[in-house]
């Protein structure tokens, strides 16, 4: 693992903070069927079923019940060799399923024994820390003895400290931000000596960030040598791949290997070219003349985001915001208040920016444009969830957006179009 020291600090706690400022996927080669999947069009064109992978019975009971039909094409390829408990680094494109792969192979693998965490899964934000132990709680719901916790900064630590020293309660999966889990190794308050699978989810994102890779490292090494790695994102840079794999032992290596294959062909992309101050008026507009079912609304930092949905809330939008100033309790209130559909708009910064999913999203705007092209992908990606349509605008008001819009057009291979002075047709973007 490489020396940390002459890399340049940034501030970190969690990942906003930071933000602001397949080889194709293979297909498996024994597959016998030609499918589509109800919900959107994943499929490969030859598809197997999850029964293929011979997983335990309460697993694909499991499976069942969350109305999964057919593994997609990362599952496919992943799930045979992560079962096994090979290494894998995996980039495959946004919500299609990449969160099943490890959840289900960790779950597969697992033999709970009392007072010992088998599994451990390292995110970069709370809110999908929450989510992958959600996931966990959903796939093991027939496996009553699994027990998973999840452990993020914001909150008090002292709860956590309880759960895990008392046999009774101590998880046998632990999903976490890197802040909290590295302070929890740190004061030797969780024991990772019996580790056998280590999965970092958004991993780009989580080593890009020096601090996080420190606390990555620090968590890693509290494990024991012999255990399994995984590693997923939607992006992964040539620069970022070896740091990845300085992890693993000879992993699986699924890549996109041409970006192109990156975009979401379920997604509608359009810009509107404006000036700053005409931003809130095309909004309300585009909120009002859109049809969609909820919307993530994407603004460049905390401050602007508290603004704009108390502009929309004062202009009776059921709009609520999440960034990094608010306490994380609530936070987490906000985020299934939003996933339950009790509010149909939500403005936030990037800490929604990756791995959020919520089902009922197909429209996302860039009411500020994000720095960089693969964040822009990452949250488009957020509608046109698992193959389904979806709507992004992107409001491009500086020289500097149209650059990034420039970037995402060559990079992705896609084309984004000025939004039609006639609309768009419902029709070409909701779902039936
Ligand atoms: N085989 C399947 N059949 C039906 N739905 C699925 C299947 N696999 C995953 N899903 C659903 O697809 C959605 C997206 O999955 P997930 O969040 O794991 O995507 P992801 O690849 O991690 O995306 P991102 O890169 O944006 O984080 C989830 O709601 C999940 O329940």
């Amino acid at each position: 693992m490489s020396a940390e020291g002459e890399e340049e600090l940034l501030d970190y706690s969690d990942s906003e903070e930071v933000n602001q400022q397949q080889q194709a996927e293979t297909t498996d080669p024994t597959a016998e069927t030609e499918e589509t999947d109800k919900k959107g069009s994943y499929a490969g064109i030859h598809t197997t079923g999850f029964r293929d992978f011979l997983l335990k019975p309460e697993l694909l009971r499991a499976i069942a019940d969350c109305g999964f039909e057919h593994p997609s094409e990362v599952q496919q390829s992943c799930i045979p060799q992560s079962i096994l408990g090979n290494d894998v680094l995996c980039q495959a494109k946004s919500g299609l399923g990449k969160t099943a792969v490890f959840v289900l192979s960790t779950l597969q693998q697992l033999d709970p024994t009392p007072g010992e965490i088998s599994t451990v899964v390292i995110c970069h934000t709370r809110e999908l820390a929450y989510q992958i132990k959600n996931e966990y709680t959903r796939f093991s719901k027939y496996m009553p003895e699994v027990k998973t916790e999840v452990f993020y900064g914001g909150v008090s630590i002292q709860k956590d400290i309880e759960v895990l020293k008392n046999k009774e309660t101590c998880p046998h999966i632990v999903v976490g931000t890197p802040g909290r889990l590295n302070a929890l190794v740190r004061d030797n308050l969780i024991n990772l000596k019996h580790v056998k699978n280590f999965v970092i989810d958004e991993c780009d994102n989580v080593l890009e960030n020096i601090n996080m890779r420190r606390d990555v490292q620090e968590i890693f090494r509290a494990t024991p040598f012999q255990k399994q790695v995984m590693m997923f994102s939607a992006t992964l840079s040539d620069e970022m791949k070896p740091i990845c794999k300085k992890f693993m032992k000879k992993p699986l290596e699924i890549f996109v290997d041409d970006e192109k294959k990156l975009t979401l062909h379920g997604l509608q992309q359009y810009y509107i070219k404006l000036a700053e101050d005409k931003k809130n008026v095309k909004l309300a507009e585009l909120l009002d003349s859109l049809e969609f079912n909820q919307v993530i609304i994407f603004v460049k930092s905390t401050k602007r985001a508290t603004a704009l949905n108390q502009l929309l809330v004062e202009s009776n939008f059921p709009s609520i915001v999440v960034h990094s100033g608010i306490p994380q309790e609530e936070r987490i209130q906000r985020y299934k208040l939003f996933k339950e559909y009790n509010k149909r708009i939500c403005v936030s910064t990037d800490v929604f920016g990756r791995g959020i999913d919520i089902e009922r999203i197909n429209l996302a705007i860039n009411y500020d444009m994000p720095s960089e092209a693969d964040q822009y992908l990452h949250r488009v990606g957020r509608a046109g969830r698992f193959g389904t349509k979806g709507l992004a605008v992107s409001l491009i008001s500086t020289e500097k957006d149209q650059e990034i819009l420039d970037s995402i057009q060559s990079r992705f291979d896609v084309k984004i179009q000025e939004f039609p002075a006639e609309g768009v047709d419902p029709s070409t973007y909701m779902n039936t």
